[in-house]
């Protein structure tokens, strides 16, 4: 029998010839520079910075005092794990489910609360250092894509309300390190691109970054500890109208050793607007993406799942509704809204708490938060019941975290409900009345009374 081994199986072998390695820019020659990093930004979104001006003691000094947090007990790590997903976290990465092998401290601007003064005041000074470092080289792209003024972009780092976010990463050595169904190793930090501008990322001489080419294969990022790998996130590719490539990457483990990673996400001040640079929208070409605030696309993305294509959702061509439908959809929601405020008002007369609007005005503010959901869940044609004895699952068990749901579907049955014993019941379909959920908030209002 034939054992085909890893790398066999590994796309990166087929495509070798095409791919020429990580573009390596010296950042000591500037006039090359900045033709250089506009042609690895469009080819990868992606490439290593040399002679970067960083010193390499604060990067060795940051390494040591991060190792000593990793270092510790889980019991005093798990005493910087806020109810947030800011601080200390280990195998869970954001909020939406995604899990990996991975431990990790994440910070947001200027304020970085660990174990010792002397690790805060480190990262304090190696932020800016590499803050400083991400405005150089968005005033070579400047340059090299000849948009003025050459700050365009910097300035947006370099803002007092830039929001920054830094990440220290340790992917532990990873002891079961059978390869996955897949044929690859198991996964530190799962697929993505960054929702930021630019990322600023140093590791350890442990590999296990890889990026994704244009034509989908995966190629693997020799490390190089005394250099800075340079990503290409989602708002810098919004506002070349495309012409940079947000970089999809991920990270993989290794069997032995440890792997320590320091990531600076340059994001802009939250009430920035983007959108593409005029003068990138070449003639004839049209503006690919809608206007939309930092805040509003770091509030989107922040409900996504690592792996998904957040782009899309802002992408022109591609959105889900046609103009006549959003309208009836508005239409749809505005009554819906309407028909929540009257519930909530007979709960609140129900329960007798004064004034009538103390719930039914959370809907009816103008700033309240709405979400509203078309799902459709087409036929599952290889309908055996799992190994639990279900129906494959639709949509999975959860509770919704509003105030109160209102739903309606067609005449296929499919929705269940937990009963407080922990029973399933299915819900009749009726298709002509509406299904009202108790949210998460409701409850905690109630508890409250
Ligand atoms: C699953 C997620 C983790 C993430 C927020 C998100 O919902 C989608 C983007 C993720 C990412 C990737 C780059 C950075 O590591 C990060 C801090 C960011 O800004 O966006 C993470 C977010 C996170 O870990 O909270
Ligand atoms: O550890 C790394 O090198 C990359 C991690 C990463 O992509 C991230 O933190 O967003
Ligand atoms: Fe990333």
């Amino acid at each position: 029998m034939v054992m085909q081994s890893q790398n066999q199986n590994n796309p990166i072998l087929t495509n070798k010839r095409a791919f020429k390695g990580i573009p390596v820019i010296d950042l000591s020659c500037p006039d090359d520079a900045k033709h250089l990093i506009v042609n690895a930004c469009q080819d990868y979104g992606f490439f290593k910075v040399i002679n970067h001006g960083v010193p390499l003691w604060l990067v060795s000094q940051l390494e040591n005092e991060t190792m000593g947090f990793f270092n510790m007990r889980q019991s005093e790590k798990d005493k910087y794990c806020p109810p947030n997903p800011l601080g200390y976290r280990s195998n869970t990465i954001g909020t939406n489910g995604d899990v990996g092998w991975i431990e990790y401290l994440l910070f947001t601007s200027n304020d970085f609360p660990t174990n010792s003064k002397t690790f805060s005041s480190v990262a304090k000074e190696y932020v800016e250092a590499v803050r400083k470092l991400g405005c150089e080289i968005l005033e070579l792209v400047a340059e090299g894509l000849k948009i003025e003024p050459k700050n365009v972009l910097s300035r947006m780092l370099s803002d007092e309300k830039a929001d920054t976010v830094f990440r220290l990463n340790h992917y532990p050595p990873c002891p079961d390190h059978r390869p996955t169904t897949n044929g690859r190793n198991p996964i530190g930090f799962g697929e993505h691109t960054d929702p930021q501008l630019i990322s600023i990322a140093r590791s350890n001489t442990t590999s296990g970054l890889q990026i994704c080419l244009s034509d989908g294969t995966w190629v693997p990022v020799p490390p190089d500890h005394t250099s800075f790998f340079i990503n290409v996130d989602d708002l810098l590719q919004v506002m070349t109208n495309g012409r940079f490539k947000s970089v999809r990457h991920r990270v993989v483990t290794d069997k032995l050793k440890s792997r320590v990673s320091m990531i600076y996400f340059g994001g802009p001040p939250l009430m920035e607007k983007i959108s593409p640079i005029g003068s990138l929208i070449e003639p004839g070409e049209e503006s690919l993406y809608h206007e939309f605030t930092w805040f509003e696309y770091k509030s989107y993305g922040y409900k996504t799942k690592l792996a998904d294509d957040r782009l899309s959702f802002f992408h022109k061509g591609s959105h889900p509704l046609s103009e006549k439908d959003k309208t009836v959809a508005k239409e749809y929601v505005e009554a819906l809204r309407k028909l929540g405020c009257e519930i909530l008002e007979l709960v609140a007369e129900g329960l007798k708490i004064e004034p009538k609007n103390v719930l039914s005005r959370m809907l009816s503010d103008e700033k309240a938060d709405t979400v509203f959901r078309l799902n459709h869940y087409p036929p599952c044609p290889d309908h055996r019941p799992t190994t639990n004895g279900r129906n494959p699952i639709g949509f999975g068990e959860h509770t919704d975290p509003q105030l109160i749901s209102i739903a309606r579907s067609n005449t296929t049955s499919g929705l269940q409900i937990c009963l407080s014993d922990g029973t399933w019941v299915p819900v009749p379909p009726d298709h002509t009345s509406f299904f009202i959920n108790v949210d998460d908030l409701l409850q905690v209002q109630k508890c409250k009374e």
